[in-house]
């Protein structure tokens, strides 16, 4: 009898493939009908794994894979952890609106960190922070302390959830993955993945354990599309919009110019920012101008 054990792919090294189950991580190779299927592996599936006598392990089953976001891709990913630069760049709520919708869409919690509030003049930090303060009210946990979040993280990432990284280039994504990463090697006495990264071997994610799940080594992605979303359901990757919108007099408001919409009575009495509405209408504008005609689809 062969043995089969589940697990999580955690890293891809040409052709084989690093599986943490219960009974440790195990080096696999993936079964030749994969590549028939055209179906691949990626970071961060579950998979199953036969074991056999003779020490070699196949990778036999991909499980049904959630989600996939990044370059290099990795799969299943719970949370991301915006990092929002306060200077250099400069922080941008339009940016910060751009990146929650995209991630509202893929149906992935996001987790926000203002980086370089160590640089940023008091006042206008005041402002970032008083900025941030509603998207803490309307649900998204908002770190501004880099050490605050070093201290949290490990509790706040669940058992086998996999976090990434994303954000703005030059926010800080490497900085501070660096530091999560040697925390999480010193803890657990791993040698740094870092270290085997050659100049010119292709960049390959690997997930690292932290807390009681994993985050991905890459900084994943800085730059996000937003017009394959459809535009009638743009309004639901708002969170606060899509509550409120129970209360709109009609089933499937846009939030335009129906009577009785209660997104626009909220954004009068200024409990909806403005700047929200502002980059719904931008972003909506955007999905239409890029829209394929009915006849393609
Ligand atoms: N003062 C200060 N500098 C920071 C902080 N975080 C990052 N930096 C600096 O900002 C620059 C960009 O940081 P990176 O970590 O490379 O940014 P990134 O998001 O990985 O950028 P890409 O690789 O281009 O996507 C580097 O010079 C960092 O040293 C911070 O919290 N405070
Ligand atoms: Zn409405």
């Amino acid at each position: 009898m062969l043995e089969k054990i589940e697990g999580i792919v955690i890293s891809v090294i040409s052709g084989y493939y690093d599986v943490e189950t219960k009974k440790g991580a195990i080096r696999s190779r993936a079964r030749g009908v994969f590549r028939n299927r055209k179906q691949k592996p990626l970071v961060g599936d579950h998979v199953i794994v036969q074991l056999d006598e003779q020490g070699m392990n196949y990778l036999v089953e991909i499980l049904p894979r959630k989600n996939e976001i990044g370059r290099p891709a990795v799969a299943n990913v719970d949370q991301v952890l915006l990092v929002i630069s306060a200077v250099e760049p400069d922080f941008s709520l339009e940016l910060l609106d751009r990146y929650l919708t995209f991630f509202a869409w893929k149906n992935i919690g996001v987790t926000i960190y203002l980086s370089k509030t160590d640089i940023t003049p008091a006042a206008q930090l005041v402002k970032i922070k008083e900025e941030l303060s509603y998207y803490e009210k309307i649900g998204y946990p908002v770190f501004t302390d880099g050490n605050k979040l070093e201290k949290d993280l490990p509790e706040l990432i669940k058992k086998d959830a996999i976090w990434t990284l994303a954000g703005q280039s030059g926010a800080g994504k490497s900085t501070l993955l660096n530091q999560l990463e040697k925390e999480a090697n010193q803890a657990t006495g791993q040698i740094s993945y870092a270290l085997n990264r050659g100049k010119h071997t292709t960049r390959q994610v690997q997930l690292f354990k932290y807390g009681k799940g994993y985050i991905a080594d890459t900084p994943g992605f800085s730059a996000v599309d937003l017009y394959k979303i459809k535009l009638d359901e743009l309004a639901n990757d708002f969170y606060e919009f899509k509550k409120a919108s129970a209360k709109c007099k009609f089933r499937s408001c846009q939030h335009l110019q129906e009577p009785k919409c209660e997104v626009k009575k909220l954004v009068k009495a200024g409990e909806i920012a403005q700047s929200r509405y502002d980059d719904y209408l931008k972003i909506r504008q955007e999905i239409q101008d890029k829209r394929m005609p009915d006849y393609l689809k």
